[in-house]
């Protein structure tokens, strides 16, 4: 059963669902843990929308001013490989002090903290997690073994339980594959998630990036305009990540001034299957974003129907007939798909569905037969 709360967004408070396992988790943490989270972090299982996803060296406040006013599904205020060595502590309090300052309004706001392997992580994290307002999103690079990602959830967890203010339920954690181990370990770095740990955490495996540029030096390959090197490890990465049902996001383009390859290489990374792409300039942002975004047409398709599959819920028909094509739940789970893609790209207002759902679960309840319960339909769209 979904239920309504308050939560606290970037400078925002607005309602979100809640579902049963966020409930569980929170009365098995009891009154450590607080009603108050992110709104993009509902915990229900259904990815944030992330086409683009803009990095930013972490110190540059200007830069993160910049991207502050994108319409950018992702800003990632990075501590890693954007932020020298001697520049660590600086940017970890910049990115601190910008969390709570900056409104990034509707972007999923992530911190991609150092790889567990630089010794550098623990600090990031101690730095991050103590902050007011904690990021949506954390990206964990380098997870070459399932042991890096479970040395993060025991960290992060263990600093987050002792933090005298009160926690969020969810992060979302992406996690990079960067090198030929990481991608022969890929499988089971995605099982982790599939073991007790993360039904118990404050995290939640969302998706995994192909650090492409670190993985061509891994491999002792060079980055060409074509991405021949990558194309095992493009593939191979897409395959597996779906396999767990989790987002896949593709390799950065540097030259961020050809467009119109980047729209190729865009579009390219989009039919074989991966949910977005890693940017590292603003001019990138608009091309991806169309790139990872459904067509008129395919959007028309799924509004049709999506409202024929309300009208017929609400009649008690879970298989109903739509212009010669039998429609029941795999299709709608489609449609949901594009419809999702459609709001982040403003092709559709997001409430869109949210009367004809009112009126489903209103029919649902007055047969008493919980008609609506559990099945995650017209949720979270
Ligand atoms: C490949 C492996 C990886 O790990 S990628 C992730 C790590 N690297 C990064 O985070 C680098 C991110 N990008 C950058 O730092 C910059 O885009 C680089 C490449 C240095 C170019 O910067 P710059 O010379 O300022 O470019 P520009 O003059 O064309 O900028 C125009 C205006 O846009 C801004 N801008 C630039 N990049 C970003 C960004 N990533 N996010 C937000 N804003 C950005 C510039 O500050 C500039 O703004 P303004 O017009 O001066 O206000
Ligand atoms: O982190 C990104 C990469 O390409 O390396
Ligand atoms: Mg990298």
């Amino acid at each position: 059963m979904l239920t309504r709360m308050m939560v606290r967004g970037a400078g925002a408070r607005r309602s979100v669902l809640v579902t049963a396992a966020a409930q569980t988790w929170r009365r098995r943490y009891g009154s450590g843990v607080s009603d108050e989270v992110h709104p993009l972090s509902e915990g229900n299982g259904e990815p944030t929308p992330r086409r683009a996803l803009l990095y930013l060296p972490g110190h540059d406040e200007r830069k993160a001013t910049k991207a502050a006013g994108l319409d950018v599904d992702c800003v990632c205020l990075d501590l890693e490989d954007a932020v020298a060595l001697n520049r660590k502590e600086g940017a970890r309090k910049s990115v601190v002090n910008l969390l709570s300052t900056l409104d990034f309004g509707e972007s999923d706001v992530a911190v991609r903290i150092n790889a567990v392997s630089s010794g550098l992580a623990k600090e990031d994290l101690k730095a991050i997690l103590a902050a007011d307002t904690l990021p949506n999103t954390i990206v964990l690079p380098k997870v070459d073994r399932p042991s890096e990602l479970e040395w993060f959830f025991d960290t992060s967890d263990r600093l987050l339980r002792n933090q005298p203010r009160d926690t969020p339920a969810k992060i979302k954690l992406i996690t990079q594959v960067e090198s030929g181990i990481g991608l022969l370990n890929l499988q089971s770095v995605c099982e982790v998630d599939r073991v007790d740990l993360t039904a118990s955490s404050f995290f939640q495996h969302e998706g995994v990036i192909l650090g492409g540029d670190d993985y061509a030096a891994s491999i002792g390959a060079t980055r060409s305009r074509s991405n021949v090197e990558l194309l095992y490890a493009r593939q191979q990465v897409v395959a597996t990540v779906k396999a767990f049902g989790l987002q896949a996001i593709d390799v950065v383009n540097i030259h961020f001034t050809e467009l119109d390859a980047l729209r190729a290489e865009a579009e390219e990374g989009a039919a074989w299957g991966f949910d977005g792409k890693q940017v590292i300039h603003p001019a990138q942002v608009p091309v991806v974003q169309r790139a990872f975004s459904p067509s008129e047409q395919q959007v028309e398709w799924a509004v049709a129907i999506l409202d024929a599959f309300y009208d017929n819920q609400i009649k008690g028909k879970g298989a109903f007939s739509h212009d010669g094509q039998m429609i029941d739940m795999p299709t709608v789970l489609q449609c949901k798909n594009v419809f999702r893609l459609a709001v982040a790209a403003k092709m559709v207002p997001a409430d869109r569905f949210d009367a004809a759902i009112r009126e489903m679960e209103l029919a649902g309840n007055s047969e008493g037969d919980g008609g609506s319960e559990g099945d995650g339909v017209g949720k979270g769209q």
